[in-house]
């Protein structure tokens, strides 16, 4: 396939923690992906764009070059591209709240700590060698640090190194390998980036209808329609209760005067705890139904 002119580039790994993730956000915002999992490529059947597969890596090198207009990477990744000498020709356009984890020092359960003053004169294995050079430097810290580009966590067993630098999220990687964190280092999640370059009118307009359609896509993933009956005095309680709602639709109700139907579209996520509180608080006949799209 050839790089075309007319269509949306975007970028997304190829396998890995971020490949699913990356193709449920493509397919939420209305995307239909061509080609299976083996292509390096997939054109979309119904909206101007191709997928790039590539390692994470690669990513934000494709979009700062405008090989590819968007990419999904994660934070971690793209800061540590950041202070590389490339220069930030990327933006972040949305942060997609999934793939949370951090870059955390760690040591040996025995090897003792007294804060960054114990890294001094220390090696400290990572994939993340200017993360976490800019962090030993904000603390003038001095000490040496080894690249490496995965199975960071042997690196104390193979004296490599006392001190490793890798992402953490439950814990049972550093725990299997007789691990503790020690301090963190850099917390990170999914971001969608996009070029900063200046881009053809056509990929421009392109660019912003995705943009859209994703924003639609975050708003409404925690995002429900609540509706419920009220009486007049318990609606000032019932409408602070509601999480996370603007200005919602009140109603009256037909045939019941001082009574009233409340609409409202919570964006935080609704709980049994929520519907209880509106109970208590006067609320009758609730229901919490599912948003399917949203553009604002
Ligand atoms: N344990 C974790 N929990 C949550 N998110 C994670 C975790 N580990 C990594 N991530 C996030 O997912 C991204 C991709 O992780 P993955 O392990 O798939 O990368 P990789 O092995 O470098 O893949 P590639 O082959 O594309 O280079 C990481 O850069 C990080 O942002
Ligand atoms: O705290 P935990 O939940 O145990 O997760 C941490 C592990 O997850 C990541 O590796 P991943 O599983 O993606 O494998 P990889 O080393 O092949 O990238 C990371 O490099 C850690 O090794
Ligand atoms: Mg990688």
């Amino acid at each position: 396939m050839l790089i075309d002119e007319d269509r949306l580039h975007i970028a997304i790994q190829k396998n890995g923690r971020l490949s699913d993730i990356s193709r449920d956000l493509l397919k939420g915002a209305g995307l239909r992906l061509q080609n299976g999992r083996n292509a390096l490529t997939a054109r979309v059947e119904n909206f101007a764009a191709d997928i790039m597969f590539v390692r994470d890596d690669d990513i934000p090198t494709f979009v700062a070059d405008g090989v590819c207009e968007f990419g999904i990477v994660g934070g971690n990744v793209l800061e540590e591209f950041r202070l590389s000498s490339r220069g930030p020709a990327v933006e972040i356009v949305a942060e997609l709240g999934t793939a949370r984890c951090s870059l955390k020092l760690a040591a040996p359960d025995a090897t003792s700590w007294d804060g960054p003053q114990s890294l001094a004169g220390q090696r400290i294995a990572t994939s993340y060698p200017r993360i976490v050079e800019r962090w030993l430097a904000e603390r003038r810290v001095d000490a040496s640090v080894v690249k490496m580009n995965g199975a960071v966590e042997l690196a104390p067993r193979l004296k490599i190194a006392p001190f490793i630098c890798d992402l953490v999220s439950t814990g049972a990687t550093l725990e299997a390998n007789g691990l503790r964190a020690v301090a963190d280092v850099f917390d990170s999640e999914a971001v969608l980036i996009r070029t900063t370059r200046s881009v053809a009118a056509v990929r421009q307009e392109l660019g912003e209808a995705l943009l859209s359609r994703i924003q639609g896509v975050l708003e409404t993933k925690d995002a429900k329609y609540i509706l419920l009956n009220a009486s007049s005095e318990s609606l000032p309680a019932i409408t602070r209760i509601l999480p996370g709602a603007e200005a919602p639709t009140i109603i009256p109700l037909h045939g019941r005067p001082g009574h009233f139907a409340v609409h409202a579209v919570a964006r935080e996520s609704v709980f049994w705890e929520t519907l209880e509180q509106l109970k208590g608080a006067g609320a009758s006949a609730i229901l919490v139904l599912p948003i399917e799209k949203m553009m604002l």
